[in-house]
């Protein structure tokens, strides 16, 4: 059996080998030819898997190691009797930590507070949700718009559009749709974006194309630069907006899902699906082989500084997005790579989740903001 896997992809060649013969791939430029005559097809985000892709070929499967899926063509897989899977929810805890470590680092530099302010997110899906609990767990007022689970029985604080609009901290975590009811595409617009008010974080980490970066710029002007920009997701990428960069507080290469955990879990996702389409029994590789611990470290949570200080400094313990973004920066400003965003990408140094990271603490306040942050909590009795 022959597997073109994503070059990107974690631990491919380890788990797949057995399977078949593994060849690795740069995802972004693969062309039909390199496919024609592979039976499986593993791909990430950055592969278009079309009908051009795949017509013609011997591939009867294709993995995405990935939660997001706007870059399949799931019709024409079901036309060409493909199976398809992907990764649910792999990277959902990786995208929560980069939330709060972006929140860290704004009230950390500019003291830009969230903790007694109304959070909003737009999306309740995998990544929401855990982003929702979160805040809900911190104690945080949170509320959530997702029209399609809201008629599910889901129990959230599920408000409208306009709702999340007027919130001070607002986060999507939305996938990128073009059609339907409620497609995504564009849906923060000139429109809702004249809603916000001064001061108010917007996050970014569902897809690029979800707000209107154009309407974005004249907003940020027209409020005087007065809007804290977090952006990990681009419109037309791997050629980002440099005058959104320019005004983002913190601008990002796509890798709000980049843990050593997440980015693993993708492929062990994938690799379960695979053995199961192939009726194999998935006794060869167990999946605490297959997912890094990390390096349990642990912290002392030291409760008499105050509470904002205390989780900001203790997430930039574990993560501080202020590397990634200062990467960016540099990379584009050296500009010495061809493709700038790709190559911070592929060079990503992962990192461990919050949840790999052990809180000790004889103080059950601190200890259980810790644990709802994302934090691993042992209470200290003595
Ligand atoms: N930046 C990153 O590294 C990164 C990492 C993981 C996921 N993502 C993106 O985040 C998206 C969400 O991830 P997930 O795991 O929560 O996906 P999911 O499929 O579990 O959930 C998506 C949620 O969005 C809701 N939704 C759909 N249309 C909506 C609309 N118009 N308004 C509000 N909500 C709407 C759906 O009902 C669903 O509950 C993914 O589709 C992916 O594109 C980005
Ligand atoms: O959808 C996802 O899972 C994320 O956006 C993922 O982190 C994208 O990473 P890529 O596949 O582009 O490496």
């Amino acid at each position: 059996m022959k597997i073109i896997a994503d070059e990107n992809m974690p631990n491919a060649k380890a788990l797949f080998s057995h399977l078949g013969d593994v060849e690795l791939v740069n995802g972004r430029t693969l062309t039909h030819e390199q496919v024609k005559d592979a039976d499986v097809l593993l791909v990430r985000s950055v592969t278009k898997v079309t009908k051009l892709l795949l017509e013609g070929s011997s591939v009867r499967f294709v993995g995405s190691a990935t939660i997001g899926v706007d870059h399949v063509d799931l019709e024409c897989l079901a036309e060409l009797d493909v199976a398809f899977s992907s990764a649910p929810g792999c990277n959902a805890e990786a995208v929560a930590d980069y939330v709060f470590s972006s929140l860290s680092h704004l009230y950390m530099t500019k003291k830009v507070s969230w903790l007694n302010k109304k959070i909003g997110i737009i999306g309740y899906g995998n990544v929401g949700k855990t982003v929702y609990d979160r805040f809900a767990n911190i104690g945080c007022q949170v509320c959530v718009y997702d029209p399609i689970k809201e008629k599910s029985r889901d129990f959230a604080n599920f408000v409208t559009l306009d709702e999340i609009l007027s919130c001070d901290v607002i986060s999507l975590h939305a996938p990128l749709t073009h059609s339907g009811l409620y497609a995504t595409s564009g849906m923060i617009g000139r429109e809702e974006l004249a809603r916000l008010s001064a001061g108010v974080v917007v996050i970014s980490a569902g897809r690029g194309g979800v707000i209107d970066e154009r309407a974005l710029l004249e907003r940020h002007a027209q409020l005087d630069g007065n809007i804290h920009l977090v952006l990990d997701v681009w419109d037309n990428e791997p050629s980002i907006n440099q005058e959104l960069v320019a005004i983002a507080d913190i601008a990002t290469p796509h890798i709000a899902g980049y843990s050593k955990q997440g980015r693993e879990k993708g492929t062990w996702m994938v690799y379960q699906a695979l053995c199961h389409y192939l009726r194999l029994n998935l006794g060869v590789v167990n999946e605490r082989d297959a997912i890094s611990a990390g390096w349990i470290s642990s912290i002392n949570a030291n409760a008499e500084a105050l509470k904002e200080e205390m989780l900001a400094r203790s997430v930039q313990a574990i993560y501080d997005v202020a590397r990634d973004d200062a990467r960016l920066r540099y990379k584009y400003r050296e500009n010495k790579e061809k493709n700038v965003f790709d190559w911070l990408r592929k060079h990503y140094v992962e990192r461990d989740e919050l949840n790999t990271c052990l809180i000790r603490s004889h103080d059950n306040d601190a200890s259980e903001m810790m644990g709802a942050i994302g934090f691993s909590v042992q209470i200290n009795h003595n």
